[in-house]
């Protein structure tokens, strides 16, 4: 019988008779191994398989192929040996591609502990120690994953208690400091640590404290981490590509540092943003973090400051423009896709001429998206979708809501693009969506000199806005009080741009539960905060921010819920389902099917208590639920190509839950693997 302390995961070391320790590699749903029987048991070799079967929750059974080995050593051939095993178990490919096998380090000795993709610590089991020449390098003691977690978790406490007091920025860059040093160390701690914890470090990890650690990113800078190509490395990067030392790379983050969320042209400090993206990729979809890779197209930077600060540590020069500049981005897509066809590319905080452009220039050619542009849009879809649920009304009723778009930039533009589709699909393509949209200039109308012209649909003719008393360039609070629209968004990085007399404007609102999207980062550059938005503009409103803000006690026993509306709903499934789906490209139909996916998952209780998205805590959930919806878009559209062992055929028969299940059991889960040297 098998006795384990620990749900089984996708690799866990189990105590079981006769057995002292047996290392277990699993497919299947976690379960606990009460519920689990075994069914069958073969030995080939030295390892024993055992088929298993547990009762999983939906009462479904589910079989489960376990590879054991009495030691905590199998060699390359023998876990070859293990998967054609459990593949002619099972008769099915998938399954034997679930078992993981163990980490190859062409390394020993202390270069492992230099190592965080393999450094374990203490946690160095003494066999291993024995094998991988690290005996003597760490102190004796043997000390399990989990005591290192709880030791991590201790001084991460202390720390918390030491820096009370002090200013906000002083204990967050301390909180990241302390992650960033883990990281630095061991990803297997680092990720374990940020899975379990994602509400309390993903605000230190991404928005609002990488902002803060990117306009300091020069004075904190300790050891590089992810690529850098510069405008001097011209004719360079298709060699320089080959300097990254991993075998292969899933997703890629890209950043030209031009427009870092609200804070402007950070230059080469705006690598903190790919960094803190690819975190949430392994936290949320399971990339795996070896397989992740951010990079940093550094072409110069135009903000004065830095190039002014001595410590600096991008190119000191005004950054390319036109021709020059595309040239370095063609250079590097190229060389990323010929050492990586499969890689999916995620364009990120690009200033809004270069989001576009780029965008228009990769989409046919390569897996890419921008995040910006595109991952922005279906989260506020959802929520926008949501808002429609929460006034009681039918989604078709999206069609007649008075939406306030303020910034008109890479952002704002995706938002309203993704919901005129929307409402063409509602109300057919001749529809006329009451949509306003305001840049620094006021209200845009047709009358705009020098329209940007990814604005033009977007732009109301003078004869629209005049029977509401309004003209081009009219102010924000005007156009609140003439509107009186179903839903204020806010895309324009300028904090408290939503004042108390705008707020308080949208008490005015046509809408029986208005909603007010301040989705500008990071917290500084909100356009209002959650607490000012209940104040002014009421307790029956729905608000959602960018950046996290405590929901807020309205003081009558009441809460008013701060909803988080941020693409990292989005961006992971996206990413690790154009993945799995092995599409060569990610189409509209893959982004509305995210979108579609996140718009669902609440219930019709949660939308009427104005939750519009879920907890943070089921990231993990959320991300695996739209990660199978673009699976299966690219399926519709005979774009999946397949991924590894699973080939098109075998997606195009899963069922909806099937896929869900799929994605799940390819989501990589930080625990400590054996280590297998090669030379
Ligand atoms: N919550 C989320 O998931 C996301 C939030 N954002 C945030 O949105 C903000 C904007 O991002 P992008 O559109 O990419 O920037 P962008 O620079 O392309 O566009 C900014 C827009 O705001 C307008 N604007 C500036 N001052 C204004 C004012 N006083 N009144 C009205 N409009 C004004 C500009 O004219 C421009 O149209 C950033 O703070 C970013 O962090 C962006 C992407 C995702
Ligand atoms: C969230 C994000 O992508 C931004 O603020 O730019
Ligand atoms: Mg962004």
């Amino acid at each position: 019988m098998v006795h384990t302390p620990v749900g089984l995961r996708r690799s866990c070391t189990i105590f079981a008779d006769p057995f002292p320790f047996l290392t277990v590699n699993s497919f299947g749903a976690s379960s606990t191994a009460s519920e689990a029987q075994v069914f069958s048991f073969h030995k080939c070799g030295d390892i024993y398989i055992h088929t298993i079967y547990i009762d999983i929750a939906r009462g479904r059974k589910l079989a489960v192929v376990a590879v054991c080995a009495v030691s905590d050593f199998l060699s390359p051939e023998m876990w070859r040996v293990a998967r054609s095993a459990a593949s002619s178990l099972r008769g099915s490919r998938r399954f034997s591609m679930a078992i993981p096998g163990p980490c190859i380090v062409h390394k020993r000795g202390a270069d492992i502990l230099h190592d965080p993709w393999f450094n374990k610590d203490t946690g160095f089991p003494v066999t291993e120690r024995d094998r991988l020449g690290l005996r003597g390098l760490l102190p004796p003691r043997v000390i399990s994953f989990e005591h290192q977690y709880d030791r991590f978790m201790e001084s991460y406490r202390s720390l918390e208690k030491n820096t009370q007091g002090q200013s906000e920025g002083f204990v967050a860059l301390s909180k990241w400091r302390i992650l960033n040093r883990l990281h630095d160390r061991n990803e297997t701690l680092y990720y374990r640590v940020l899975i379990n914890n994602i509400k309390d470090f993903a605000p230190i990890i991404y928005t609002p404290t990488v902002g803060l650690v990117c306009q300091n990113y020069s004075g904190l800078f300790r050891r590089p981490r992810g690529m850098y190509f510069s405008a001097k490395d011209k004719g360079e990067m298709m060699s320089m590509i080959y300097n990254w030392p991993a075998q292969q790379v899933d997703m890629i983050v890209l950043t030209d540092g031009s427009r870092i969320l609200g804070l402007g042209d950070l230059g080469v400090q705006g690598i903190g943003i790919p960094i803190g993206k690819l975190d949430m990729y392994v936290a949320a979809a399971g990339i795996n973090p070896q397989r992740i890779l951010p990079v940093m197209l550094d072409v110069g930077t135009n903000n004065q400051k830095l190039l002014q600060d001595p410590l600096y540590l991008g190119l000191r020069q005004p950054r390319l423009e036109g021709e020059e500049y595309l040239s370095i981005v063609d250079e590097f897509m190229e060389a990323v896709h010929a050492r990586w066809p499969k890689a999916v590319v995620q364009f990120e905080d690009f200033q809004m001429k270069w989001a576009f452009e780029t965008l228009q220039r990769y989409r046919k050619k390569f897996c890419m998206f921008n995040d910006d542009v595109q991952g922005t849009a279906g989260v506020a879809l959802a929520g926008l979708l949501g808002t429609v649920r929460a006034q009681g009304r039918p989604l078709s009723d999206f069609a007649n809501q008075k939406i306030v778009v303020v910034g008109a930039g890479s952002a704002g533009l995706g938002v309203l693009n993704m919901a005129l589709q929307a409402v063409s699909r509602m109300a057919g393509p001749t529809a006329d969506p009451h949509f306003f949209l305001l840049d620094k200039d006021g209200l845009i109308t047709k009358e705009r000199k020098d329209i940007d012209p990814a604005a033009v649909p977007f732009a109301k003719a003078q004869g629209e806005v005049e029977g509401l008393g309004l003209r081009e360039g009219a102010s924000l609070l005007e156009v609140v009080k003439k509107v009186k629209p179903h839903v204020l968004l806010g895309l324009s990085g300028v904090g408290g741009i939503f004042n108390e007399e705008v707020l308080r404007a949208m008490r005015e609102s046509d809408s029986t539960k208005p909603a007010i999207f301040a989705m500008s980062n990071p917290t500084m550059n909100a356009e209002c905060t959650a607490m000012d938005a209940f104040k002014h503009a009421g307790e029956n409103i729905v608000f959602a921010s960018g950046s996290p803000f405590e929901h807020v006690d309205l003081g009558n026993g009441k809460v008013g819920h701060v909803n988080q509306a941020n693409n990292m709903y989005l961006f992971p499934g996206i990413g690790l389902g154009a993945l799995l789906s092995g599409a060569r490209i990610i189409t509209d139909g893959m982004l509305q099917a995210a979108a579609e996916c996140l718009a669902s998952y609440m219930t019709d209780g949660e939308i009427l208590k104005g939750i519009l998205y879920p907890s943070i805590n089921s990231i993990r959930d959320i991300t695996a639920e739209v990660g199978a919806a673009v699976v299966r878009a690219a399926v519709a559209e005979e774009l999946a190509e397949g991924h590894h062992e699973v080939g098109p055929k075998e997606l195009a028969i899963m069922s909806k839950d099937e896929m869900v299940q799929y994605v799940k059991d390819n989501m990589w889960y930080p625990v400590y693997s054996p280590l297998v040297h090669e030379k």
